[in-house]
C-alpha cells in the first residue's frame, strides 16, 4: 500500500486577476477550488490512474470537512487526525500572467495530535511505501518526518521525501527510497544557480552520497533525470504542452513514479511516465486526468523517437477502451 502524509494540507483557492495591482481592488475572471497539499495531489492523481493509497494527515475545521468529503466523493481512502480548533489552510494561487501563490502557514497542532498521529502510523507496515511530503505548520516540531521515520525505522517501510530545504537533507539519515526535489530547491541548497537535469546531474550525486536512494530533479520545461539506486543516469525531456496551471505537477511526477515502480517497471520507463504525470498535470486545471496523461505519455515517446514499452501501450489501450464504454474514474475526460 502507498500512504500520502499531508500535515499541512489545504484548499487551493486558484484566482484568474484581471490585473494585480498592490493596494488596489483586482478582480479576477473565473475561480476554482481544488483539495491540496503535496500528499493530497499524489493520492488524488495515484487514484486516476487506479493505483490505491491510503491519505494521511491532520485536517481541521470547516475547510477540514470540506476537504475530507471531497476526498470520500472521489473515492481516495483517507486516514486523518482531526483537530478540535483551527481551520485547515486555504492556499491562494494567483494565476495570471505570471503565478503568483500565497500559502497559509497552517493551524496551530497540539502536542497530543502529533502523539495520535504517530500512533495511527502503525497501519504502515513491511513493503508498504509511505511518503512525506510539503511543508509543515510551524506548530509541528521541525524534525517531525525524522521522528516519523526514526519510529517506523527497520519495519521494510519504503520512505518518499519532498519536503523543503532542511526538511529534506534531514531526512537524508533515514536513507529514503526517493527525493523528488526541483532544480531551484536544490540550487539553494547548494548555493547554486542550475537549470538543466546536466546541470543539475553532480548534484544529484551528493545527494545521493548523502543518503537517498533514488533522486530525480525536475527541471520544468528543460527536463528530468533520475540518479536511480544502482548509480545509474537517466534523462528524459519534457513534452510540449502549453502550460494551465503548474502545482501538483511535481507530486504528479512522484505519483507517475511509485505507480510505475511498485507495478514493477524498470526506473527508465518510470521516469518517462513521471515526467509525462507531471507535464499533463502543468497542462490541467487541477490534477491531471487519465485521457491527459496518456496522451502526454504517447507525446514524449514520440518525441523521443523510442517505442513505448508494451505494458504501457496495452493500459492505455485498456484505459481508451474503457472509457469509451464509460466505466470508472479513469474513463472521466479533463
Ligand atoms: O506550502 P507547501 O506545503 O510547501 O505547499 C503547498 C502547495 O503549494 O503545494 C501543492 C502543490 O505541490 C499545492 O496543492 C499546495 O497549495
Amino acid at each position: 500500500m502507498i500512504y500520502t502524509m499531508t500535515l499541512n494540507p489545504a484548499l487551493d483557492y486558484v484566482m484568474h486577476p484581471l490585473t494585480l495591482d498592490m493596494g488596489f481592488t483586482n478582480r479576477s475572471s473565473s475561480e476554482e477550488l481544488y483539495c491540496g497539499g503535496n500528499g493530497i495531489n499524489i493520492s488524488t492523481l495515484l487514484k486516476e490512474l487506479d493505483v490505491p493509497s491510503i491519505a494521511m494527515g491532520i485536517a481541521g475545521g470547516f475547510t477540514g470537512d470540506y476537504l475530507l468529503t471531497e476526498l470520500q466523493d472521489k473515492g481516495i481512502a483517507s486516514n486523518f487526525v482531526r483537530l478540535d480548533r483551527g481551520n485547515t489552510r486555504i492556499n491562494i494561487k494567483l494565476n495570471g500572467i505570471v503565478m503568483t501563490m500565497v500559502n497559509g502557514m497552517g493551524p496551530k497542532i497540539p502536542e497530543k495530535k502529533v502523539d495520535e498521529l504517530l500512533e495511527r502510523m502503525d497501519v504502515v507496515r513491511a513493503g508498504d511505501t509511505l511518503v512525506l511530503t510539503g511543508s509543515i505548520p510551524n506548530s509541528l516540531p521541525e524534525d517531525i518526518y525524522t521522528q516519523i521515520m526514526g519510529k517506523l525505522a527497520g519495519r521494510g517501510i519504503q520512505f518518499v521525501v519532498d519536503a523543503p530545504g532542511q526538511l529534506l537533507m534531514e531526512s537524508l539519515k533515514a536513507r529514503p527510497f526517493l527525493i523528488k526535489p526541483n532544480n531551484h530547491e536544490v540550487g539553494r541548497i547548494y548555493g547554486v544557480n542550475i537549470e538543466s537535469p546536466e546541470e543539475c546531474m553532480p548534484y544529484a550525486h551528493k545527494l545521493h552520497e548523502e543518503g537517498a536512494r533514488n533522486v530525480i530533479i525536475s527541471c520544468g520545461g528543460h527536463g528530468s533525470l533520475l540518479l536511480d539506486e544502482n548509480g545509474v543516469e537517466h534523462i528524459v525531456p519534457t513534452a510540449k504542452v502549453k502550460l494551465v496551471n503548474a502545482t501538483g505537477a511535481g507530486d504528479s511526477m512522484v505519483a507517475g513514479f511509485l505507480a510505475k515502480v511498485t507495478s514493477g517497471e524498470d526506473y527508465e520507463t518510470a521516469l518517462i511516465f513521471a515526467s509525462a504525470c507531471g507535464t499533463a498535470t502543468a497542462a490541467s486545471n487541477g490534477i491531471a486526468k487519465r485521457s491527459k496523461i496518456d496522451r502526454v505519455v504517447t507525446a514524449l515517446y514520440k518525441k523521443m523517437g523510442r517505442a513505448m514499452p508494451g505494458t504501457i501501450a496495452r493500459d492505455i489501450e485498456e484505459n481508451r477502451a474503457r472509457a469509451e464504454a464509460g466505466e470508472g474514474i479513469s474513463g472521466k475526460t479533463e
